[in-house]
């Protein structure tokens, strides 16, 4: 409650601004308005999808530019004459001309991983700027002068606390929608684009298209706030939509906070109203003129990344007591209907199968000429010395990596061709030996994010939040998951501040959020105490029982020896055993793998 009133005191106080505050002042705000909109696109590109962009400033251009051409050529060419001079075509025309630009260059640039996406920006922003400036259709540096006001309902936006309503309108909206796509299915997949790439592959997230689609909105954010800013000053030339501008963006977005959507204002505001007191008061005490703001403004912006890292935003959330923060628990819906299973194979069925699978690495074959078969309701552990070849044997059989000789069946097809994205989807679920976590989600998130696949929603729905409903069935689902591996109870806690443990039990509930087939857990015991592991072999016992195909690394011997059925064991990359557990504890070649020698 007290959220909400904070966020009506905000709405009334920003309505009354215009009537009290001088021009000037105004004019300021609606400078951090129009700011804060592209730094909000930001927010979602850089601070959670954690890609770099200083190429904002383009965009921004693009949809001033769109509009200035459109609404001061007196002789539009023929494709255009439909817009008759309008701005609001001006605004249809930028967003479209900005969404093209964006699918290229995000088709172009969204695959460079490392320092090569903020570079590709950086070419893209100068390339843009450049391509403004020397247009003669578009005014050359000069620009282009005598744009209209807006009209709305008959109202013309002439004046700058007039057109305040509507930047601030917009901006509104834009942190309104942002924040529902960031709490939805589709916001969890955006969410683990920082860090999580591999694991949410795995879980059947098509990590390309989350980027395009941050990629997209950031850039159509901008262009709106283009679009608005054109109409605001009536006037376009380059200056404004330079590299410059694109790290000024940028700035703005770590001071506020990069990953919070409040912090985009923020930063927007205390960026804008710093460098405009500092223009003021600098050269009193330096005097005469110089532009000592951007160095005093530099030194500020290191001093901060060094103290405050996470933004002003993360600061101001500190502040405030934890009962208001608990208030963004998410809540389960426990009447949501549930969500379809799959139906399990049969017993005994034939799941997934290696043949003569060798992987090579230069000269060193980590596998070697190596089979195996996994059934349905069965237990398989594969074991084996550090550096037996293990892990990569997993690889295989997930499709992570891919044999040099050999092939992995799964379901009868063969996965030569296949990325572990459509391995998940055809029903194989997995866990990772170094546990791959949203650390700063909670538990009830991270382990919804296995349930991606089975949400249909895209992402206008989650704009305007109308797929509440799938949300609920998804969220019961993970929260049902949660119950059965033991961690009811910690449905809301942060997945970083669980014990490693549990974290690797979190991983199990994540992977049977996918309603899988066949589940691969790579050393599920690792960091677990004695009951933990008592609770973890009775679950897997309970999932065998049910039909599952589990296949699992582990070096906890007695952990594997009284939950198996079946042991395959490698050394130098090859099979050395194969069989009931009672046999491999007793096989010569067992105990000469493992204990260097025979009794
Ligand atoms: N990407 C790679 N490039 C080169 N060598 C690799 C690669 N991955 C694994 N190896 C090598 O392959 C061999 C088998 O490694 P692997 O990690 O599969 O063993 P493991 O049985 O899982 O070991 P551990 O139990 O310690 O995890 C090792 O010698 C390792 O150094």
């Amino acid at each position: 409650m007290k959220q909400r009133y904070l966020i009506i005191i905000g709405l009334i106080t920003l309505f009354l601004a215009p009537l009290v505050l001088p021009t000037f002042q105004i004019t300021l705000l609606n400078y951090i308005g129009l700011y804060a909109l592209v730094v909000l696109g930001l927010v979602l590109l850089t601070g959670v999808g954690g890609m770099t962009s200083f190429g904002q400033a383009a965009f921004v251009g693009l949809g001033a530019y769109a509009t200035a051409y459109i609404t001061t050529t007196e002789q539009l060419p023929e494709w255009l004459s439909w817009t008759a001079g309008s701005p609001w075509a001006g605004l249809l025309v930028g967003i479209l001309l900005t969404a093209v630009v964006a699918l290229f260059l995000g088709a172009v640039t969204l695959k460079l991983s490392g320092h090569y996406l903020p570079l590709g920006t950086i070419a893209w922003g100068i390339s843009l700027y450049y391509l403004f400036g020397t247009m003669s259709s578009m005014g050359g540096h000069t620009g282009i002068s005598g744009l209209p006001s807006l009209n709305i309902f008959g109202i013309s936006l002439d004046k700058g606390e007039k057109i305040y309503y509507l930047i601030w309108a917009i901006l509104m909206v834009a942190i309104w929608i942002t924040s529902n796509l960031l709490n939805s299915r589709e916001g969890r997949a955006i969410r683990a684009l920082k860090g999580g790439q591999l694991m949410a592959e795995s879980m059947g997230i098509n990590t390309f298209r989350s980027k395009m689609v941050i990629f997209l909105i950031s850039a159509i954010f901008a262009a709106l706030s283009g679009w608005l800013y054109a109409h605001t000053q009536r006037f376009v030339n380059p200056t404004p939509f330079g590299l410059q501008m694109g790290i000024d963006y940028l700035f703005m977005a770590l001071i506020g906070g990069a990953a919070s959507v409040w912090g985009a204002l923020l930063g927007a505001g205390v960026l804008t109203m710093l460098k405009q007191w500092l223009q003021d008061f600098l050269p009193l005490i330096m005097g005469g003129s110089g532009q000592y703001e951007t160095i005093v403004l530099g030194l500020l912006i290191i001093f901060m990344m060094q103290r405050a890292p996470g933004g002003l935003w993360l600061i101001l959330v500190k502040l405030t007591p934890v009962s208001w923060r608990n208030q963004h628990r998410i809540k389960v819906d426990t009447s949501a209907a549930d969500l379809p299973r799959q139906a399990l194979p049969k017993k005994g069925d034939l799941l997934l199968e290696a043949r003569h699978v060798t992987r090579r690495f230069g000269g060193l074959v980590a596998n070697n000429n190596m089979s195996l078969q996994l059934h349905a309701g069965e237990v398989l552990a594969l074991i084996g010395p550090n550096g037996a070849g293990k892990s990569t044997m997993f690889n295989q059989l997930s499709a992570v990596d891919s044999p040099s000789d050999g092939e992995v069946l799964f379901l009868n097809q063969s996965l030569s061709n296949k990325t572990s994205r459509q391995v998940a989807q055809m029903g194989m679920s997995r866990t990772f030996q170094h546990v791959k976590l949203l650390p700063t989600m909670s538990a009830l998130e991270n382990v919804a994010l296995g349930a991606h696949m089975r949400g249909k929603k895209g992402v206008l729905n989650a704009l305007f939040h109308l797929e509440r409903d799938e949300e609920q069935r998804l969220l019961k689902e993970a929260q049902y998951q949660l119950n059965r591996v033991g961690l009811g109870d910690h449905l809301h806690t942060e997945a970083g501040s669980l014990s490693l443990g549990q974290q690797r039990i979190l991983e199990i509930a994540r992977a049977l959020c996918s309603d899988p087939c066949v589940l691969l857990l790579d050393e599920p015991a690792a960091g677990l105490r004695h009951k933990e592991k008592q609770a973890l072999a009775g679950l897997l016992k309970k999932l065998r029982a049910e039909g599952l195909a589990i296949l699992l690394v582990e070096h906890d011997m007695d952990f594997v020896m009284n939950l198996v059925d079946r042991i395959v064991v490698m050394e130098f990359g090859e099979k050395i055993a194969e069989g009931l557990p009672e046999e491999i504890q007793t096989n010569p070649a067992v105990l000469e793998a493992y204990l260097g020698g025979a009794e």
